[in-house]
């Protein structure tokens, strides 16, 4: 069978990653030869000496399993190692232009080896998705790929949106990368407004061709990746116009590069939008249309169809087209783990080898990590990077089951499923990015430095709060479902809720929520009483808006914050209802070392969640400032017994030197070594004496002699 054939049973039946150029999955590691082989710093090899469980047991949690983490470990093995695909020059000091090329040569090279792994009988869609932006892809192309949105965009969209003939005519061409092809939505005047597109497809029914045109430059599509330089064809969504009039939103496969010369195609114009935050060589770019022609069987007919004669068939159920943007969203939550598990590694290691000011002034200095402020900005970032891998795999599996479902005609918990992952999507990459800043905040000034990596680190995960849904929009999605479900339960308290608002009756049957006693059990029940409290809020003075004769949509907007914390509470009410069903039936299923360990996780990460609301705790839950004094004293407690673990923790992440690719976070410890190295690699230090201090500095500093 041909291997996109594989790839397309993969897809329909495994329902396993489609990855969004900015997705990295499998989290790598576990000791390579070259670092064990190097001298380790001795307060890292001391914390290690010290710890009380086997970080391997938890690598292995962490891969799902032996053979998978085997089968990372012999891929990284074989990329990582490939010097062709090291750079012996940090991207900082490559131009804009250099940063491009080696991104296609490098991306071009990892093409090539999956080829040869396909040859010899070895390519497995893991193997793609790891390298596709997983964390191995961002230890090879850490600004990005120019090739990803090929694969996780446009093949999927093909697949998705495409009748079996178009499936056959594109795909294998996709497959075997004869065709590069990107995915363009977004325009320069409009994002999260799809009516707001403005590109037009006007069919032309004695031809038979759609004509494409952006009739003004906010028609301009705007950010698709490897659109710039790197693609030859874009699935493209404009307005259909059949018969002079508007149907719907489409998508249209056009060929925008000439497949021998890669030159546009007339009435094309094409460029690379320039340098953003991160992402810096995805090779996001911009496209024109005037008068462009696309036959009629280039537009993606799987769900609605247009006809030779221009007649329009609608799609039968709108809300099919929710699945594949729902398991997106899934994926990202793991992803926010993962980003959270690279920037907490670093910031432990760093802090357990770096010393400053003495606490006791008669003491030597202390590893940082002892200043208890320290543990409380690194610590936490740890815990939230375990409950949300362990959601993340939750979710997934509900997604899997909901998708099944949906395969059978059953939509009943669509609606249910796509309300959880936009707001968890929201909740969760908003932490991490948060969540990175705090680590690099805790790295001080070494932290601000490029060859920390938190740069690039900070770049990837603040792009993820907006793409595949602008978070803030994510939550008003969800807050939507939340006002209706809210309403339900009002009107007939004996309504049978889906599972994951059914507590949201608690607080209609029993409004008070009383005995807090402050175990983890108690914080997850509060959490809910929270969230169900908050999205009566939001109900209650969205109803008042709607009496006072405010349009709903007007009323919504009116109610917006009330609906964001809502949306919020009951994405946070969820990762703690997660975290503590999760962790505690993990805990059965590892050694007692282990077990202890993800015990003590669950109870920080419950507790540190609730001071950080603690506001809203305070407004819901009758809570004495004993409850509060108790509560501080347990997020000192979890952060003293996590002190002498942290560092074998995060080892269990297992995570490459060359995926973290921090001077602050190698494995070895060796940070100022690192830093000096990293210095020395700036073109600036090859000469003594810069050619500016004879042309500007000398002049002036001798012009009053
Ligand atoms: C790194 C990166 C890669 C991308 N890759 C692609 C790609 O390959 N293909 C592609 O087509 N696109 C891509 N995009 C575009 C991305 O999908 C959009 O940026 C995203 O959907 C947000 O839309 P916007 O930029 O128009 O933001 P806007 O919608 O203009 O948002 C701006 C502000 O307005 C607020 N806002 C907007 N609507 C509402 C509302 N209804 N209620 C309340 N507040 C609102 C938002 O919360 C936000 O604060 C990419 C973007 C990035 C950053």
């Amino acid at each position: 069978m041909p291997c996109w054939l594989d790839f397309v049973n993969f897809l329909i039946k495994e329902q396993v990653h489609i990855y969004t150029q900015y997705i990295y999955i499998y989290v790598d590691f576990l000791y390579p030869l070259s670092n064990i082989m190097s001298t380790i710093n001795p307060d890292l090899q001391q914390e290690r000496n010290g710890a009380t469980f086997n970080p391997y047991e938890l690598t292995i949690w962490w891969d799902g399993g032996t053979e998978k983490y085997e089968k990372r470990k012999a891929l990284e093995k074989l990329f990582l190692e490939d010097p062709e695909l090291k750079d012996d020059l940090p991207l900082s000091y490559m131009s804009h232009r250099e940063i491009y090329e080696n991104s296609v040569r490098k991306a071009v090279l990892i093409a090539k080896k999956l080829r040869d792994l396909r040859d010899i009988g070895e390519l497995s869609v893991d193997t793609y998705t790891a390298l596709l932006g997983g964390t191995l892809g961002c230890a090879l192309l850490k600004e990005g790929n120019p090739l990803s949105v090929h694969f996780v965009m446009f093949l999927p969209t093909i697949l998705g949106q495409g009748t079996i003939k178009q499936q056959i005519e594109w795909l294998s061409k996709a497959w075997e990368l004869n065709i590069i092809g990107t995915y363009a939505q977004t325009e320069l005047g409009h994002g999260t407004f799809l009516r707001g597109l403005e590109t037009r497809a006007d069919y032309d029914e004695k031809a038979q061709e759609f004509v494409l045109n952006s009739p003004t430059l906010t028609a301009y599509k705007w950010w698709p990746g490897g659109l710039g330089h790197t693609a030859n064809y874009a699935v493209v969504v404009a307005q259909l116009y059949t018969l002079r009039k508007f149907r719907s939103l489409a998508p249209f496969i056009v060929q925008i590069r000439d497949e021998e010369t890669h030159m546009p195609m007339p009435g094309i114009d094409i460029g690379e939008i320039g340098p953003k935050l991160g992402m810096k060589s995805g090779n996001n770019g911009y496209l024109g249309f005037k008068n462009v022609r696309v036959p009629l069987d280039h537009m993606l007919m799987k769900n609605q169809q247009v006809l030779s004669d221009g007649t329009y068939i609608p799609p039968k159920n709108s809300a099919l087209t929710y699945g594949t943007m729902m398991f997106v969203r899934v994926v990202l939550i793991r992803d926010a783990s993962f980003a959270l598990a690279k920037a907490s590694t670093i910031a432990v290691r760093y802090s357990a080898v770096r010393r400053q000011s003495p606490i006791d002034p008669n003491r030597p200095e202390p590893q940082i990590m002892d200043h208890i402020t320290q543990q409380l900005k690194v610590f936490p970032q740890v815990a939230k990077a375990v409950v949300f891998k362990a959601t993340g795999d939750i979710v997934y599996d509900m997604y899997a089951h909901v998708s099944q479902e949906i395969e059978k005609g059953a939509l009943e918990r669509l609606p249910e499923m796509h309300a959880l992952s936009c707001c968890l999507k929201a909740v969760c990459s908003a932490d991490a990015a948060s969540g990175v800043e705090v680590c690099r905040l805790a790295c001080g000034g070494h932290g601000y430095m490029d060859c920390s990596n938190f740069p690039t680190l900070y770049g990837m995960s603040t792009a993820v709060c907006t793409y595949e849904g602008e978070n803030t929009v994510m939550l008003l999605q969800t807050a939507r479902y939340l006002v209706k479900a809210y309403g339900q339960a009002a009107i007939n308290p004996h309504v049978q809720l889906v599972p994951t608002v059914a507590y949201i009756k608690k607080i209609i049957n029993e409004p008070k929520f009383v005995g807090f006693s402050g175990s983890s059990e108690a914080i997850v029940e509060a959490f809910q009483y929270v969230a169900a409290n908050k999205i009566r809020i939001a109900y209650e003075r969205l109803e008042q808006q709607m009496r006072e004769g405010a349009i709903p949509e007007v009323a919504t907007n009116r109610c917006g914050i009330e609906m964001i914390q809502a949306a919020e509470l009951h994405g946070r009410a969820f990762l703690a209802l997660t975290a503590l069903t999760e962790l505690q039936a993990l805990s059965q299923k590892v050694s007692p070392a282990l077990s202890e360990i993800f015990q003590l996780l669950l109870e920080l990460y419950l507790v540190d969640a609730c001071l950080q609301k603690i506001g809203d705790f305070l407004r819901f839950i009758t809570l004495t400032e004993q409850d509060v004094n108790g509560l501080e004293l347990h997020l000192q407690e979890c952060l003293k017994r996590l002190r002498p673990n942290v560092v074998t923790l995060v080892d269990g992440f297992d995570l490459h030197d060359r995926i973290l690719d921090s001077a602050l976070g190698a494995y070895d410890g060796n940070v100022y070594e690192k830093i000096f190295a990293a210095a020395k690699k700036s073109p600036l230090n090859k000469e003594a004496v810069n050619a500016s201090f004879h042309k500007y500095l000398k002049p002036l500093m001798k012009s009053n002699l």
